[in-house]
Parts: structure tokens; sequence; C-alpha cells
């Protein structure tokens, strides 16, 4: 990790209450005819999906139809890996993350990402977790602040009860659900406006998944949330609006429908979709 003294910070956090910055609001993301591509091979074309505010928006669809380089291209993690290439835009509120003079950084500060592994720094202590987005971002805050930002973030997590007693530990002596409740608080630290969730359960068990489930529950009010998971029941009971993609016969994936979550699981207007959400393929 990235070591940043006090004087090398370069900003301050926003925040979190009514009346704040525009840096610490939910924002709406939106993907305009985005299409990707690893080398010659392209796996997105053309993907347009409005994720609101303040909303959880579910990602859907068999193995490989290009669901989790989608939530990649949303934050600009896509252009780590050497062969990628994108097309589109991507829309924060309105402005585009791929603008030319846009750093990266600001994109990935604003739009956070758990993964489908919880991935704390298994041998620093759970307070320092909390804090480590915000040496890496640059973010000066007192120490005052920090103890308040860590029991914040816990608490939104869901696992300050759980943790309040042994701050001090490591991050790696906590269960799999604890270790990804604390990235999840980790996430939430930087206070980004999205936040990005690739299968955040599916290597945990059925008791640590609903734990999450609930957090991602409380968050609304704090975080847009966009998640990718396999689990049919789990993207009906998490989110308000949902996204079926697709990859055809060797075509490059896509979005065959969209809409709330209700009327995608009962009243689907594509077969594929009917088909896909009561489990006849995928
Ligand atoms: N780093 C990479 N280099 C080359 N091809 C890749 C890379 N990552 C993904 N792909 C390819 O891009 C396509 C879409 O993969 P992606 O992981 O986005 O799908 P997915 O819907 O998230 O799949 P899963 O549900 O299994 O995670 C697949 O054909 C995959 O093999």
């Amino acid at each position: 990790m990235t070591s940043v003294t006090e004087t090398e910070t370069t900003a301050v956090l926003p925040p979190p209450h009514p009346g704040a910055p525009s840096g610490a609001r939910p924002a709406t993301l939106e993907a305009r005819s985005v299409s990707a591509w690893f080398g010659t091979h392209q796996v997105l074309a053309q993907v347009c999906l409005t994720m609101p505010a303040h909303r959880v928006t579910a990602l859907i669809g068999p193995s490989g139809c290009g669901k989790s380089t989608f939530l990649r291209v949303l934050n600009r993690m896509h252009e780590l890996t050497a062969s990628a290439a994108m097309a589109g835009a991507v829309l924060l509120d309105g402005e585009d993350i791929y603008d030319r003079g846009r750093r990266i950084t600001h994109a990935r500060r604003q739009i956070g990402m758990v993964f489908q592994k919880p991935n704390p720094f298994p041998s620093m202590s759970i307070h320092d977790n909390v804090l480590a987005g915000l040496k890496m971002n640059g973010i000066r805050t007192s120490r005052g602040e920090r103890d308040m930002l860590v029991e914040e973030c816990l608490t939104k997590a869901g696992l300050w009860k759980e943790v309040r007693d042994r701050l001090r530990q490591p991050g790696g002596a906590l269960s799999g659900g604890q270790q990804q409740r604390l990235c999840i608080a980790r996430s939430l630290a930087v206070r980004p406006r999205v936040l990005l969730m690739d299968e955040p359960c599916s290597a945990l068990d059925p008791t640590s998944t609903r734990r999450i489930e609930q957090t991602i529950g409380e968050l609304s009010s704090d975080v847009t949330i966009v998640i990718v998971t396999h689990n049919m029941q789990q993207a009906a009971r998490v989110s308000d609006n949902c996204a079926f993609f697709l990859a055809e016969q060797g075509t490059p994936g896509g979005i065959v429908e969209h809409g709330p979550t209700e009327a995608m699981f009962e009243r689907p207007q594509d077969p594929r979709t009917a088909d896909y959400v009561n489990g006849r393929f995928g």
C-alpha cells in the first residue's frame, strides 16, 4: 500500500450529512452505449443503463456475459488490464468519468468497489483497515475525526457491535462475513457516491450472506449500489432495479431487459428473461 504522510495529503473528507457538498451525496450512474474489449475479443456491445441514486441495481445473467466487465468499466478499473479497451460514456450525475482531463483516481474515489473475495489487509488492525483508503486517496483527517469515522463506517457496515472492543486486532482474524463487512466499511470511509459490489456474498455462508444483504438494504440512503449476483433470490431480496445481461452464441454481451426488480421477476417481457429468472438456463 502507498504510504502517505499528513503533509502530503491533498483533500479533506466531505461531511455525510444533509447540506453536505455534492461529493458526499449518492449519485445516479448512467452507462451510454458502453462497449468493451479484451484485445480483439468484444465482450460488451452498446450497453445503456441508468442506475438511479439511492437505489440498488442488480446485474444478473449467465457466466461470461460481461457483468463483471461492465462493473469494472463503471469505475475505470477495466483499463487496468493491459489488453482492455472501451467505448461509450459513463456519467456520474451527468459528468462523464471518461472525459479527457478527468483523473482516474477521482472516479475510483467516488465509485467504490467491493470484490467477490473479502480482501482486508490481514495484518493491519480493524481500525486501520477502515482508514486505509483515506491514505491511498490522500484525504486528510484529524485523529478525532478518524475515530468517529471508524465508528460511523463500521456501524453502517453492520460490524461495529461485533468489533468495537477489539479494534486493534488484525483484520485477518475476523470471519469471512465480518471481513467482507470490514471491506464495505473501508469503501464507505472515503464517502463514495456509488458502491459497486461484484458477487460480494459468493464466498460466504448463508448467515453471513443474509447479514451482508441487510447491510446493503441499510446503505441505500448513503450510497447508490450496483451489485452483480448469480443468486436470483438475492437479486429479488436486495435490489430495486434489475438488468439481465446475455451473450448469445459468441456475440458480445448486452442487456436483454431491465426495469423494476418485481416486474422483471413477476412479469418479464422477454422469454429469455423469464427462462433465466426461473432457473431454466444459466
Ligand atoms: N482479463 C481478461 N482478459 C481476457 N478476457 C477476459 C478477461 N476478463 C474477462 N474476460 C472475458 O470477458 C468475457 C466476460 O467476462 P466477465 O467476467 O465480465 O463475465 P461475467 O458475466 O462477470 O462472468 P461470471 O458471472 O462468470 O463472473 C468472458 O468471455 C471472459 O472470458
